[in-house]
């Protein structure tokens, strides 16, 4: 994004606002490029802090000036947000992180069709984000590629054709770091109960999460096995797995996921209307 002079407006400047800009400023952007409608004081406070960006309490003139409007408020206040930015983002692309909330209602609070919508993660603030987008009809590839240079600051991305699909990404990736967090909490615990003090339970937990992770990725082997290399037999692994098994971890887990995804489909009947 260096050398672009795209300006970017943000509806919202909470934890997924703050995750993309950071990214686009690590990348080279000018804080002075970005504009932040952000009605909580202390977090216009955190903005400045932490970007040295003066963010509005409210939208304005500015925002007339930004070419792709980033919409992050939660989905519960979407409307009311667009509501009251609507008359000053002009001819803008507009793009969405909201849970749920459809573009077939943005397009109708906006009064536009140019509109992207994504799910993105949290691991954004780190540069390691994982973001699933879908564009509308009238979304040009130019849009495409502007919106892609500023998800790409925030990690890596790939387009879903089918607008549905991004609430089964919502349960997988977009709510995935809770999941990672909270293996990670029983992996401390269990290390404690077993003796470690929590530092190193948590430290070989986060390790382990990393390392497997960077495995999985530069291998071009299925997790099952992976997994398979690192069970015994009649070892350590197979008790540990084999508990698990019996117990129907993984059947709780994809239970999990699809009750994620159905509360998504939920958030854009009850907030989308
Ligand atoms: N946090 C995540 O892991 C995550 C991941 C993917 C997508 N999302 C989506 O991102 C969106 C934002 O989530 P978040 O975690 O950043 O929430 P957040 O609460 O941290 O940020 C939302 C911000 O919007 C502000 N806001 C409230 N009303 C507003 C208005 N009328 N105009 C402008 N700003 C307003 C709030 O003060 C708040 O700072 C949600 O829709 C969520 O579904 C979040
Ligand atoms: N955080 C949001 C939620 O929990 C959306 C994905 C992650 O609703």
């Amino acid at each position: 994004m260096a050398n672009d002079n795209t300006r970017i407006g943000f509806i919202g400047g909470g934890n997924m606002a703050s995750a993309i800009i950071g990214g686009l400023i690590r990348q080279g952007m000018a804080a002075s490029n970005i504009e932040i409608v952000e009605p909580y004081e202390p977090q216009r406070a955190k903005l400045k802090e932490q970007f040295g960006i003066t963010a509005q309490a409210e939208p304005g003139a500015a925002l007339a000036g930004c070419e792709l409007v980033v919409w992050a408020v939660k989905p519960q206040t979407f409307k009311d947000a667009a509501a009251q930015a609507k008359p000053h983002t002009g001819t803008a692309l507009h793009l969405s992180v909201a849970a749920g909330i459809r573009s077939d209602s943005i397009a109708r609070w906006l009064g536009t069709q140019r509109i992207v919508r994504s799910m993105p993660n949290t691991p954004a603030l780190v540069g390691k984000g994982m973001t699933a987008l879908f564009a509308r009809d009238a979304v040009t590839a130019a849009d495409k590629a502007q919106v892609e240079r500023v998800i790409a600051t925030t990690g890596e991305f790939l387009w879903v054709d089918e607008e549905k699909h991004l609430d089964a990404v919502t349960a997988l990736s977009g709510s995935g770091p809770a999941y990672v967090f909270y293996f990670l909490e029983a992996m401390r615990q269990a290390g404690k109960e077993m003796g470690l003090t929590e530092q190193q339970a948590y430290k070989l937990a986060v390790g382990t999460f990393v390392g497997a992770s960077a495995l999985a990725q530069a291998s071009n082997d299925p997790p099952e096995l992976l997994r398979e290399r690192v069970t015994s037999k009649g070892g350590t692994t197979y008790a540990a797995t084999t508990s698990m098994d019996s117990d129907n971890v993984k059947a709780h887990f994809i239970k999990a996921l699809h009750a994620a995804c159905k509360r998504a489909d939920e958030l854009g009947n009850e907030f989308g209307a």
